[in-house]
């Protein structure tokens, strides 16, 4: 008997382009939403772009509620429901980075209202996806959560942001490669539920920008259009699998590993960027096209190696010792990595 069943939640409006914030308060109004706004910002994505949506909401005669939050935790993100429980919030609005879309994220998934993301970074796949991630205790890894009901990024005020962020929500696109991997691998050995649609998607997102790496250069407006449009195409490769698993294997879990062993160090796009060098290695060896990987991300003046992520050799071989401890998510680091066989690893691949 067929007993098959999906549910995919994807956003309703996006819009990516030239000047679009000037757009947001009509895309939101046009989703028939109810209630008083409350935006959550950070303090430089409400310079950037967050007084500018105020400011529009004040020439339609609504005023927002406002909270700008310092740090991605999860007392923030009770600050953000007992805000929007006492303004009465009817919709909440994420203005900022990753840090601020996640906690207006998981604060709405938590009092069911909609969200709407209105990214100043493009840093990572999670301004538009299904995922949640706010630090708690040991736990780095994102947890399921509505998706936006929209997304409006504005690729002037992207462009305008730190050139890293860019680099390193590039680079998170990269690590599809060898996140379809893994998924593979986990389908074929543990039988783990996979998607043929979300893995084409996520490998071709991942195709798409390499062969636009040309035109991924700093201060070029273009640069933030192609990786939005990526970051978009990822969060719905996770939402038809109704996982991370599309966007997020062992390159991830080492990542994922380095925020508890060096936190703060370098940014989540340039961690799995450097992780996918290796694991691609693991997948194919010595011939394999771990140097393509690394070739891409220098284009695009990602990371390649643990130096220019500032981190030393042996912070590198914990993280790929530990890594499969994380979480439970097969990938091809198995029941966990020796300490030779990592350093092979990352010798190699040129990391260390
Ligand atoms: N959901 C998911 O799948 C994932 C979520 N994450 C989460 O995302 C967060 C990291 O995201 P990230 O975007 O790097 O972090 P932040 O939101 O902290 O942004 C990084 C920095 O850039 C600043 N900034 C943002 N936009 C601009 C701009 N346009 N111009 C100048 N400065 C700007 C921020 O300012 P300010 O200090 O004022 O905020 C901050 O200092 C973490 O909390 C992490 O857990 C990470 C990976 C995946
Ligand atoms: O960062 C992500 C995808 O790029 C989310 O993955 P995780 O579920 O591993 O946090
Ligand atoms: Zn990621």
């Amino acid at each position: 008997m067929f007993e098959k069943s999906s549910w995919i939640r994807l956003p309703r409006n996006v819009l990516i382009g030239h000047g679009v914030l000037d757009r947001a308060v009509e895309a939101i109004d046009e989703l028939h939403l109810t209630g008083r706004p409350l935006i959550v910002t950070s303090p430089t994505p409400r310079e950037v772009a967050g007084d500018r949506v105020i400011e529009d909401f004040g020439d339609r005669g609504i005023e927002p509620a406002v909270i700008v939050v310092e740090e991605a935790s999860f007392a923030a993100v009770q600050e953000v429901i007992e805000a929007a429980r006492s303004e009465e919030a009817g919709y909440l609005i994420g203005i900022g980075g990753g840090k601020a879309i996640d906690i207006a994220k998981m604060a709405s998934d938590e009092i069911g209202t909609g969200f709407v993301s209105v990214p100043t970074a493009a840093s990572h796949d999670g301004i538009v996806s299904g995922r949640g991630s706010v630090p708690e205790g040991d736990t780095r890894h994102s947890v399921a959560a509505d998706p936006p009901v929209a997304v409006v990024a504005d690729t002037t005020v992207l462009a305008n942001a730190p050139w890293e962020l860019t680099t390193a929500g590039c680079a998170d696109i990269i690590s599809n490669y060898t996140a379809v991997k893994d998924w593979r691998l986990a389908n074929r050995l543990q039988n783990v539920e996979y998607s043929e649609y979300s893995a084409a998607l996520s490998e071709m997102t991942a195709e798409m920008l390499v062969g636009n790496a040309d035109s991924i250069k700093r201060g070029l407006e273009e640069s933030a259009w192609i990786v939005t449009k990526a970051l978009v195409s990822s969060g719905v490769a996770m939402s038809i699998a109704g996982s991370s698993r599309p966007a997020s294997g062992a390159e991830h879990l080492f990542s994922h590993q380095l925020d508890r062993i060096a936190p703060g160090r370098a940014l989540h796009g340039h961690q799995v960027g450097v992780g996918s060098i290796m694991v691609e290695y693991l997948h194919s060896g010595e011939s394999g096209r771990w140097s393509a990987i690394r070739d891409a991300l220098s284009s695009i003046e990602a990371p390649t190696t643990a130096a220019e992520l500032g981190l030393d050799e042996e912070e590198v071989l914990e993280a790929l010792t530990s890594a499969h401890e994380i979480r439970d998510r097969y990938t091809i680091l198995g029941n966990g990595m020796n300490e030779r066989a990592a350093r092979e690893a990352a010798t190699v691949t040129g990391v260390i």
